[in-house]
């Protein structure tokens, strides 16, 4: 097979892979992305070793050890367009040579868990929830690019949605992709997590149904989205990022879920005083589960 052309996988200077100037040493299998660059710091304040720390935009990555397990914590700031990047750059540091370009014969999967914060449709689901995306609709786009899409896509569950939720017929259309069972069950503690489907949007305001100054499109989606039910699916909460980790992942063969801690509930108009404490604890749940 042709090598890949520089302009399409560019690497720096000294080899590493172009936005998250990783070699692949420095990545561990156990990947933990998270939005806020600061977070990355204060997981790795959990470790008992750091082995690298490396920042590049709002692409920061800590290398250390949990309780002797390897992992990385990677930012990757604020939206689906970023997880393109991520997940694109996450890959070739494990199944591409960064040297010859060549895509390698023998492919590794990577474990990707994403800890974020999120907003609740569900006036059940109150503010310092964790919540875990068994599956995640994402009206982002960006998977659509992607050839093969529709094979790990949920099409009933779009168009059951697209016809209830009165989806605009100018705004992308949505598409459905299940997370890691084996994560998700890794995860998943019967009263203490909340598992179900979780919405990524390209936008925190009008994509999530927030009006400020500018009147929006889909003026009722929230309520509509909250009484969705597919099966024994429901929506429960809105991000930027899990659809695109979750379907990048299942076409590259990696394994990825996003468990995230709820700071606003769209519902009832709540919104967290001090999500912070709550985020520590949603990073030591999250950490000893990986492990056990
Ligand atoms: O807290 P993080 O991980 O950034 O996640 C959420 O917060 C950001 C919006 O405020 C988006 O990235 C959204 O997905
Ligand atoms: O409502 C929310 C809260 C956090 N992150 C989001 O994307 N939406």
């Amino acid at each position: 097979m042709e090598p890949i052309k520089s302009s399409e996988l560019i690497t720096n200077d000294d080899g590493s892979v172009f936005h998250l100037h990783l070699h692949p040493e420095d990545l561990a299998e156990q990947v933990i992305l998270v939005g806020d660059p600061s977070r990355v710091e204060m997981i790795a304040s959990y470790f008992e070793k750091i082995e690298i720390r490396k920042s590049n935009r709002e692409f920061c990555t800590i290398t250390g050890y949990y309780k002797g397990y390897r992992l990385s914590v990677i930012s990757t700031g604020i939206g689906p367009d970023n997880i393109d990047i991520v997940m694109n750059e996450l890959d070739a540091l494990v199944n591409i040579d960064l040297h010859t370009k060549e895509i390698k014969e023998q492919k590794k999967t990577l474990n990707i868990v994403r800890i974020g914060t999120s907003g609740s449709v569900q006036a059940d689901v109150p503010v310092h929830s964790f919540v875990i995306s068994e599956m995640s609709l994402g009206i982002d786009g960006v998977l659509r690019f992607y050839r093969d899409n529709e094979m790990i896509c949920d099409a009933a569950f779009e168009e059951a949605f697209i016809k209830e939720c009165h989806w605009a017929p100018l705004a992308a259309r949505p598409y459905a992709v299940k997370a890691s069972k084996r994560l998700v069950d890794k995860l998943h503690t019967e009263g203490v997590t909340v598992k179900g489907v979780t919405l990524t949007a390209n936008g925190f305001y009008g994509p999530q149904g927030r009006v400020l100054r500018l009147p929006i499109e889909m003026p009722t989606v929230n309520d509509e989205i909250a009484r969705f039910r597919f099966g024994d699916y429901k929506i429960i909460n809105y991000e930027m990022e899990s659809a695109a980790i979750a379907g990048l992942a299942a076409l590259m063969g990696h394994q990825a879920t996003t468990i995230c801690l709820i700071i606003a509930n769209r519902a009832n108009g709540d919104a967290s005083a001090d999500y912070k404490p709550h985020m520590k604890k949603l990073v030591e749940y999250t950490l000893n589960s990986l492990i056990r």
